[in-house]
């Protein structure tokens, strides 16, 4: 992720780097060791017993930080499988008793209950699951992604079914079963539910009907309760009876009805696509004053969530009809004035910077706007992938960008996850904004659309590409995806709502900026107004060129260089990069020391009043820097590290 603030870094004693390598290094060994070996059954007296006696010995996954007090959770990352792309009904059942070690149990469903409280971890939930039966247990991990709809989902249910199930070891090398993709754990909420579908086919018209009304029924009570998973289900199921032809030719309301309950629960849900397609099913087109008001509701929620999705034309077809069906609607008239100013952020690029500013807080730390693309677009970067590129001529000073973070999680908010995370594809240990990844991965789960566009960025692992998997249990998000999606592609929009480190630094992914490459000399500049990334053009940039932003802008060559190896996995070849890396290094280590001098005078000197004698000191630095330079090498390319004292003299002598 590239930073705003260079303060932000993680100091790792030695030990716990090792720690952490052995622990991820022992687990591969022992499972390369055990793989395919059958598990038998476990006596489940004794396998609670074990699994609870090793989670009190600590919480393993946690990691001691040098001199910074507090931990991070610790992560092996690396070894992507895919998630399951099958519905459950097409997989066939397997026991606890048929389970094979390190094994992937490829086109087979567990069905578990839990027999034990769930115990939560910073990065982690598990519980000890039971056969139907209730003749064997076994332990069953969910990885990272553990909640939804801010709920432990191993806590909302006592049943589940697993697909493809995944048995390995913890990190303790313990036996256990392992969730990394939210779309493998289906949670069981009402197993009467199914049972009540299948006699509905055959059922005579009024008892379908009786129990499509059932359903509704049911699901306006959970939505009261303010259960929307359960409400959502129920009126699914009362919606699959409702639009059979036996219920459709007698009572077509119905499905209707449901339909416009569920837009709702969807609309609460973040469920934009569905919330949408469900407004549109319900609409009659009759003229009398009741289905016009319902017919006005239904184009309230079909806008809503055609705005979230940032649809603004369609929202405001929406908008304008639930005008006309109800006339002098507050709601219409107050989302008509939004989209207008949407549509124009989007067009033109102007906003009302002022206003965005003022409504911004820690309690509402994000904006409510549209992204602009000026005359930019995506083509081929050689040696680097895709890139940026303008259009036409464009002048300093001029935005070429805003774009609106598709996800953010800020410092202050529940959501931040830091964790250190070894992959094992390069050995590296990175601090990881795993928060991220999580919110991201719960967006995608409730949107097509988005997976393929957060799927289009770059990432090291390709998974399925930015193919969108849908079973009929819902949409399937390869969470190893989005890892690497994330790890190549987040930025931090700074410390806007109070002070941030390492461990709660806020981050963020900008779909449309995550196709602009790094440059140490960039020709854009970059700010941030909450989570609106602003970029301007700090250089003139002819039509065809390549735009850039600097993912890193340390002064210090080596700080720059393992950052962006570290973080991005690339090496830069701009011509700053390649006159740097020609400097003898002891060059570069006197300029880097006279660097900090300069920050440490900067930091004590005021620039307003200051004396005479304190500007000639500030002259003699940057004169300093500035022999350390190689006139030759550097005839073009920009001396950084004499910039902060050139900027503190400008303003302290601007006669
Ligand atoms: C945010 S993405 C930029 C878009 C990316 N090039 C693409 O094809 O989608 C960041 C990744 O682009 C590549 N990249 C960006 N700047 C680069 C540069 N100056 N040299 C080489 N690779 C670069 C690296 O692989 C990096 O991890």
């Amino acid at each position: 992720m590239a930073s705003q603030n260079q303060e932000n870094t993680v100091f790792l004693t030695e030990q716990e780097a090792e720690r952490i390598r052995n622990t991820a290094k022992d687990r591969l060994k022992k499972c390369s060791e055990l793989v395919g070996h059958t598990r038998g059954t476990r006596d489940s007296k004794t396998a609670i017993t074990q699994a609870f006696g090793a989670s009190l010995m600590a919480d393993m996954d946690m990691t001691q930080t040098k001199g910074q007090g507090g931990t991070l959770p610790a992560l092996a990352v690396g070894q992507p499988y895919p998630p399951c792309t099958l519905s459950l009904q097409d997989l066939q059942p397997i026991k606890l008793a048929q389970l094979q070690m390190d094994t992937h149990h490829r086109g087979r469903q567990l069905t578990v209950k839990r027999a034990s409280p769930v115990v939560t971890l910073a990065a982690r939930s598990w519980t000890m699951v039971q056969d139907e039966e209730g003749d064997d247990t076994e332990r069953l991990e969910v990885c990272l992604h553990k909640s939804r709809h801010g709920e432990d989902v191993l806590e909302s249910a006592s049943s589940f079914f697993v697909k493809e199930p995944y048995f390995t070891l913890t990190d303790q090398c313990e036996a256990t079963l392992r969730i990394d993709h939210p779309s493998d754990l289906i949670v069981c909420r009402d197993a009467i539910a199914n049972h009540s579908l299948i006699s509905a086919s055959d059922a005579d018209t009024a008892a379908a009907e009786q129990l499509a009304r059932t359903c509704k029924d049911k699901g306006n009570a959970a939505l009261k309760q303010h259960d929307l998973t359960l409400a959502h289900a129920k009126y699914t199921e009362g919606l699959k009876v409702a639009r059979q032809d036996v219920v459709l030719n007698t009572n077509p309301d119905l499905a209707r009805d449901i339909s416009r309950n569920r837009a709702h629960v969807n609309l609460l849900l973040n469920r934009l696509e569905e919330a949408n397609s469900d407004a549109k099913a319900s609409l009659t087109g009759r003229e009398d004053q009741r289905s016009k008001d319902l017919d006005s509701k239904a184009c309230f929620r079909a806008g809503c969530a055609a705005y979230v999705l940032g649809e603004y034309r369609e929202a405001k077809a929406f908008f304008e009809e639930q005008q006309k069906l109800t006339p002098g609607d507050k709601d219409a008239i107050i989302n008509l004035r939004k989209i207008e100013a949407r549509l124009r952020e989007q067009e033109t690029g102007i906003y009302n910077w002022k206003k965005i500013r003022a409504g911004l807080s820690r309690a509402h730390p994000r904006v409510d706007a549209a992204s602009f693309i000026g005359d930019i677009k995506v083509g081929d970067s050689p040696g680097r992938g895709r890139g940026m590129f303008a259009t036409r001529n464009i002048p300093v000073g001029e935005i070429v960008m805003c774009d609106k973070a598709f996800s953010v999680v800020w410092g202050h908010e529940s959501e931040a996850l830091t964790a250190m995370t070894y992959d094992v594809r390069d050995d590296r240990i990175r601090v990881s904004p795993l928060g991220l990844s999580k919110l991201t991965v719960q967006k995608l789960l409730s949107n097509a659309s988005w997976i393929q566009r957060v799927m289009d960025l770059y990432g090291d692992y390709q998974g399925d590409g930015k193919n969108v998997s849908r079973t009929k249990d819902g949409l399937v998000v390869d969470t190893f995806r989005v890892y690497d999606i994330v790890s190549r592609n987040a930025f931090s929009p700074g410390s806007q709502y109070g002070e941030e480190s390492a461990r709660n630094a806020s981050t963020g992914l900008w779909i449309r900026a995550a196709y602009i490459n790094h440059s140490c000399i960039a020709n854009l500049g970059r700010e941030f107004v909450g989570d609106v990334m602003v970029l301007r053009a700090t250089q003139p940039i002819t039509a065809g060129e390549e735009i850039f932003i600097s993912y890193d802008e340390s002064s210090d060559y080596d700080a720059r260089k393992t950052a962006l190896m570290t973080t991005w996995g690339f090496e830069c070849n701009c011509a700053l990069c390649a006159a740097e890396r020609a400097d003898n290094p002891a060059v570069r280590k006197k300029r880097w020391e006279l660097a900090n001098e300069v920050d440490v005078f900067v930091q004590r000197e005021y620039w307003a009043n200051a004396k005479r004698l304190t500007i000639a000191k500030a002259r003699r630095l940057a004169r300093a820097i500035d022999d350390m330079y190689d006139s030759e090498r550097y005839k073009d390319v920009p001396r950084v590290a004499v910039r902060r004292i050139q900027e503190w003299l400008t303003k302290a002598s601007p006669r």
